[in-house]
């Protein structure tokens, strides 16, 4: 209740936290089912949306510096009287200005008013995005200011909010204000002591600052705070995770057999050191007092997928039943090509179970497994879903590549009666950071390539290489070798010039004439990709036109040469993925990155490539580079479930909040508990995901 000096009683209602969003002022029904589809629900939702970015007040630059599709202000005399023009419902008004470098004409659209302000000798800053209209550049509603007005507007970021239809930014910056103006702030969780020790902004204030920030400084520090807060909830939910599973007795205590022997012998090379070390380290788990949860962390190509062969075997020559799952429909196909033949000589029955199967085909599946006729299922996320009842699931095997999934893990497993579970990942994340990361299991390392692999020859080129490369491509293929190009986009885009597969490959087409060209992306459908994977695995297509769906996982180790479009557009660690699909044999591979765009910083980058063929390597050079708490860097690693922390970039804030979360005493963690019994609920009962 706050009284106004003077003035008649006002009672001013103070917001909770958990009040509908209705209840903010400004927000009627209609707003708040457009705010219900930004998973805005409450005020806590509503504050707690947060910005995707700031719009800054750059500098004024010269006008010759201008590019189209960029915002940019300039700094101009009007040299023209306005010309307003009237073409259809649009009144038009156009003035040219200029500066010492060049001039350039503006526009504004149905702004009549503006006419007088715009008198030619006036000078003003001018700012918006320029477009090129019949061949010149304009620069179309640009914001108008006298400098003093932009010198203020400099020293302000303003928050660029997602938004949804019906929601507009000023909409929100306006009930976030309002928001947080009135809401009673929940009281800092964290002790004291936690937050002198690593000099951390109040929650309250990290909220306010991240949300309006006054400047720079402190939005890094605000976005620190929150950062910490995110994962200092999720390193202290995954030790409690771990803390349960410990006391979890093995349901399914596994005997060796001596099929695993067979298949192990009847493979076409001897497993490599760490190969079997992890092997090792893997049955001990099944065959002791406690269920397996554990980490088979390898790099690319490094034969992972052996190891899940093998546990799983050993699993259903137990009497139990184990599933593999995968990310993609096309690696779900393969698993299931390379496991299901070699398995059955050991009366081991495998199944396939993906999204995209008709319902009669699921309901068969669903059939089998229940009734426990076949012992190996190997699917997609459909493996999770709520029909599938399984019979003595005694192992799991999620194939993660590089998304954390404690959540579908976690679903999974809550399918048997804590079965084992083994997570297989390709993510290069340096030891440090795993070890947080997968609090909740116990890492098995596969540091160790198989012998015989040369290391992949790397060029970074620009577009003028083209030529070059196909008739390189061209030798391969005469080799008898295969290769794959990828480019970012599946149909040409007016807003994006990138390479698109279609056009592509029929550009390829007539470059390697003699060649079986095809084309594969995320939109065909699942059975069509299957069969382009089918046939290109067989060698019957050469050459594969791609978007980044054979990112993880795929096996082709006949393919050598891994040419990739606008390589500028990725990140390095999907880069060091698709790179990763060649190499996986006896013969020599190349890697092509094909550099769109110049720039030094994009250079630098892919060079990085150039130097190692190691993803940790390439993980840590990526995150020297991009340096920690770049607020307005591009999330690369944005397959972690975190809202604003970024594993590789916040690094040390993650090493950071998990050093303060294990020092917790017991007093200091009943205390935050007391403090937040929401919070308590969250992270006790904590199955993956955000929390
Ligand atoms: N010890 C080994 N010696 C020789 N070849 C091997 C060995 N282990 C696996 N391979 C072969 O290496 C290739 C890559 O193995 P696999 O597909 O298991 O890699 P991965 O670790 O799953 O890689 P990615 O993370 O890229 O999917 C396969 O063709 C596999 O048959």
């Amino acid at each position: 209740m706050t009284l106004l000096p003077g003035r008649k009683e006002v009672i001013m209602k103070e917001l909770k936290l958990t009040d509908s969003v209705t209840e903010v002022k400004g927000i009627g029904a209609k707003t708040e089912k457009a705010l219900n589809k930004l998973l805005i629900f409450t005020v806590s939702d509503l504050v707690r949306h947060y910005p995707r970015g700031y719009d800054t007040y750059e500098p004024p630059v010269p006008i010759t510096s201008v590019k189209e599709g960029e915002k940019a202000a300039i700094e101009a005399s009007i040299i023209t009287s306005p010309l307003v023009k009237q073409v259809r419902n649009l009144k038009i008004i156009t003035i040219r200005v200029k500066d010492v470098s060049g001039s350039l004409s503006l526009s504004w659209f149905n702004m009549p008013f503006l006419k007088n302000r715009l008198m030619s000798g006036y000078h003003y800053i001018f700012r918006g995005k320029a477009a090129r209209k019949n061949g010149a550049l304009v620069i179309e509603q640009p914001e108008i200011y006298t400098r003093e007005e932009y010198q203020r507007k400099m020293n302000i970021l303003q928050p660029i909010y997602p938004l949804t239809e019906g929601i507009t930014n000023n909409l929100l910056t306006k009930a976030i204000k309002t928001a947080m103006g009135e809401a009673e702030m929940a009281e800092d969780y964290l002790p004291k002591a936690v937050i002198k020790e690593y000099k951390l902004m109040n929650s309250k204030n990290a909220l306010l600052e991240l949300h309006f920030p006054k400047d720079k400084e402190l939005l890094a520090q605000a976005r620190r705070r929150l950062v910490f807060d995110e994962f200092f909830q999720f390193t202290l939910a995954l030790s409690y995770l771990k803390e349960s599973k410990k006391s979890w007795k093995n349901n399914f205590v596994l005997e060796d057999r001596q099929g695993c022997g067979d298949y192990e012998n009847s493979l076409p090379y001897d497993l490599t050191g760490a190969q079997r070390r992890a092997w090792e380290e893997i049955r001990k788990d099944m065959k002791s007092e406690h269920t397996m949860n554990r980490l088979v962390q390898g790099d690319v190509g490094s034969g992972k997928t052996v190891l899940a062969a093998l546990s799983l075997l050993l699993t259903a020559l137990n009497g139990y039943q184990g599933c593999l799952m995968v990310p993609t429909e096309v690696l779900a196909q393969q698993h299931y090509e390379t496991i299901s033949d070699a398995f059955l000589e050991f009366g081991i029955q495998t199944v396939l179970l993906t999204g995209s199967m008709t319902a009669a085909a699921k309901r068969g599946v669903y059939e089998r497994i229940k009734k426990g006729e076949v012992q190996i299922i190997i699917g997609t996320h459909a493996l999770i879903q709520e029909k599938v009842e399984y019979r003595k699931l005694a192992l799991v095997v999620t194939d993660e590549q590089h998304r954390f999934g404690v959540r579908q893990r976690e679903m999974l497993s809550g399918k048997g009666e804590h079965p084992h579970v083994l997570v297989m990942s390709a993510t290069p994340i340096p030891r440090t950071l795993a070890i947080i990361l997968y609090g909740d299991l116990d890492i098995s390392l596969v540091d160790e390539l198989p012998a015989g692999r040369l290391p992949i020859k790397n060029c970074v080129v620009d577009t003028g290489y083209r030529s070059t490369a196909y008739r390189f491509i061209g030798k391969q293929l005469e080799e008898g070798r295969q290769a794959y190009v990828i480019c970012p986009m599946v149909e040409e885009s007016e807003v994006i010039e990138a390479e698109n597969v279609i056009e592509y490959t029929e550009k390829l087409k007539e470059a390697l004439p003699f060649a079986h060209v095809e084309y594969l992306h995320g939109k065909m459908k699942p059975q069509e990709k299957n069969d382009i994977m089918e046939r290109f695995s067989k060698g019957e297509i050469q050459v594969l036109v791609s978007t980044t769906v054979v990112e993880v996982g795929v096996n082709v180790p006949n393919a050598t040469v891994m040419m990739i479009e606008n390589a500028e557009r990725f990140g390095l660690a999907q880069l060091h993925q698709l790179r990763g699909r060649v190499g996986r044999g006896k013969y020599q591979s190349y890697c092509i990155l094909v550099c769109g765009r110049e720039g030094k910083d994009i250079r630098k980058r892919l060079e990085i490539m150039n130097q190692s063929n190691d993803g940790f390597y390439i993980a840590g050079e990526d995150l020297k580079l991009r340096g920690p708490g770049d607020m307005f860097g591009i999330r690369q690693s944005g397959e972690m479930e975190f809202k604003l922390g970024d594993i590789y970039q916040d690094a040390k804030v993650l090493m950071e909040a998990n050093e303060a979360a294990k020092k917790l005493t017991k007093e200091e963690l009943e205390a935050i508990f007391l403090k937040s019994p929401e919070l308590k609920l969250k992270i006790v009962e904590f199955k993956g995901g955000t929390l």
